[in-house]
């Protein structure tokens, strides 16, 4: 494993985790219990310096932590206060968007986060994700009980959305 995937796997996951399910008031043992092991997709998305896009969307897991390239430009844009806001590079730093697993187990009191990229150069941009599941056998129940699925199922309705039937991921159609 690269540094930075041990870094991620084994200090940020955990400690982020730990503290996620403490605000959702998950019982003692929660986290350990349905991310051993969490389970990972890492993407390497490269913007040409002519330009690129990725339209907007929600991530379907439940957070991802975005390393993007340090550049002055401002490319990934994120809505927040009814706006899109341009989201800065800042060295040695993680972006974390909340995904729609995450919503789903707070039973909404936490909303992922809607996401695009909007990237116009001068330079290419690189951006590395690492999109954070629990166990992917794992079946949950969100803290009140509203929701109740398995990560498995969720994962493959997601890729099937994205990549076969075209409609987008996570909450994008929502947010037309
Ligand atoms: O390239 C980025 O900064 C974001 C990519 C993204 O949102 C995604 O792959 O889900
Ligand atoms: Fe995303």
């Amino acid at each position: 494993m690269l540094a930075l995937q041990a870094t991620v796997v084994n200090e940020v996951v955990p400690q982020l985790g730990t503290a996620l399910a403490d605000l959702l008031d998950m019982e003692e043992g929660w986290f350990r219990r349905h991310f051993n092991p969490p389970t990972v997709l890492q993407r390497v998305i490269r913007y040409p310096s002519t330009g690129g896009t990725a339209g907007k969307h929600t991530d379907n897991g439940f957070f991802t932590l975005l390393l993007q390239e340090e550049l002055p430009t401002r490319s990934l844009q994120v809505w927040f206060g009814g706006r899109w806001v341009p989201a800065p590079s800042l060295p040695d730093s993680l972006v974390v968007n909340l995904g729609d697993m995450l919503q789903a187990l707070s039973d909404g009191r936490f909303k992922s986060t809607p996401h695009q990229v909007v990237h116009t150069g001068p330079a290419e941009r690189i951006s590395l994700p690492f999109f954070i599941y629990p166990d992917i056998d794992a079946r949950l129940t969100s803290r009140q009980g509203k929701h109740t699925f398995s990560v498995a199922e969720v994962m493959l309705r997601n890729f099937e959305s994205i990549w076969e039937t075209g409609n987008g991921a996570g909450r994008a159609r929502e947010l037309q």
